[in-house]
């Protein structure tokens, strides 16, 4: 007797082979299109022990890239060890990443080992690490440097050999600017830096994640199969992600537990829980309907609320200038009347 189970796992596997991926469970959606030049720069410095830097939006993949790179090392049988620098309290953070003896501080009742020496042989992708405070970015700097450091309250020096792939949504770079990252720090981990798309900048990719992410939800929740139908599917390639691949993952899973089996409410999922774009308001219109707006004004306003929903994007079938139904030259032209800075609407608006 074949399950629902099974059905949809033949399902999922005839459709991943159709889009040519046979490695159903560490399958990387994009490998060929939007993701192309991400893996050709994993495969290359893969090779090396050499750190790296992924840098992009939440949820647009950068743990699935750090184990990428550690499945393609040499060090591929070694531990793979994620630390969210972000969510561990900065008192704590030297001895998280470090390890601390006996008696070291209050609380420190037996010696324990930290990251570093927990991921030795292996690799330690440091997660957020704009989040990390100066006193331990020294540290970090020294581990870098020469693969020593002592742990909290210990004399002795430690060695360890751990590749150390670093990820951040921040402008890390800026950071360095504002003095809140040390910038020897940031040219030890700079060497080979990793830029992945956020998923409105790879549309390509959107299809078959959707369809990834459906089978997926369908086996997970015992629910017969749905697909997104094409005009469902304009809809998810249309909508900005500011999410990412994770909120994809999220409004398809949400979309197929609406659907009950039947099908998948793509709407519905998209109004539920998705991110509502603060529009920048236009300054100086008015509430008063009485009130007439100087078309300058209306102008500027519309193609910023346009920028803001496009994130940014001037060119192309998700641009804006498309949406406006103008040449890119005559938008880029009136933006730099109406002094419109497209780079204000760059990313996910707003903190
Ligand atoms: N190319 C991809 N193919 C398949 N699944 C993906 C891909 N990229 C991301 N995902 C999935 O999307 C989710 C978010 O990915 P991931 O955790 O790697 O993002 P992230 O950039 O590290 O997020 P954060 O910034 O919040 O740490 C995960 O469930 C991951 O498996």
């Amino acid at each position: 007797m074949t399950s629902l189970r099974e059905a949809a796992e033949a399902d999922r596997r005839s459709l991943l082979v159709r889009l040519g991926r046979q490695d159903i469970a560490d399958t990387i959606i994009g490998a060929g299109s939007g993701l192309k030049e991400v893996l050709r720069g994993v495969d290359q410095v893969a090779r090396s022990d050499a750190p790296v830097l992924i840098l992009g939006e939440t949820g647009s993949g950068k743990e699935v890239i750090a184990r990428a790179i550690h499945a393609r090392s040499a060090r591929h049988a070694g531990p793979f060890l994620r630390v969210n620098c972000g969510a561990i309290p900065s008192e704590l953070a030297d001895s998280e990443l470090f390890g601390h003896e006996r008696g070291s501080f209050t609380g420190a009742s037996s010696q324990r080992q930290g990251w570093f020496e927990r991921a030795d042989g292996g690799t330690l992708f440091l997660d957020e690490i704009g989040e990390l405070s100066p006193a331990v970015q020294v540290r970090l700097l020294r581990v870098l440097q020469d693969g020593t450091f002592e742990r909290v309250g210990g004399q002795r020096s430690l060695r360890v050999a751990v590749r150390l792939v670093a990820a951040t949504h921040r402008d890390l770079h800026a950071m360095v600017r504002e003095g809140r990252f040390r910038e020897d720090l940031w040219y030890r981990i700079n060497v080979f830096p990793l830029r992945l798309p956020a998923l409105r900048e790879r549309p390509d990719d959107i299809p078959p994640m959707a369809i990834h992410f459906a089978l997926r939800a369908a086996e997970r929740l015992g629910l017969t199969p749905q697909l997104p139908s094409p005009v469902e599917m304009d809809r998810l390639i249309e909508y900005p992600w500011p999410g990412n691949v994770r909120e994809l993952a999220a409004v398809i899973e949400r979309a197929a537990i609406l659907g009950e089996g039947r099908c998948l409410e793509i709407e519905r999922a998209l109004g539920v829980g998705s991110i509502v774009h603060p529009v920048p308001r236009a300054a100086g219109i008015e509430a008063d309907p009485d009130q007439i707006a100087p078309l300058d004004q209306v102008m500027k306003a519309h193609i910023e609320r346009t920028l803001a929903q496009t994130f940014g994007r001037i060119e192309g079938p998700f641009g804006a200038a498309r949406r406006l139904a103008i040449h890119p030259d005559t938008l880029r032209a009136r933006m730099r009347k109406l002094r419109i800075d497209w780079r204000r609407y760059r990313g996910v608006p707003g903190p």
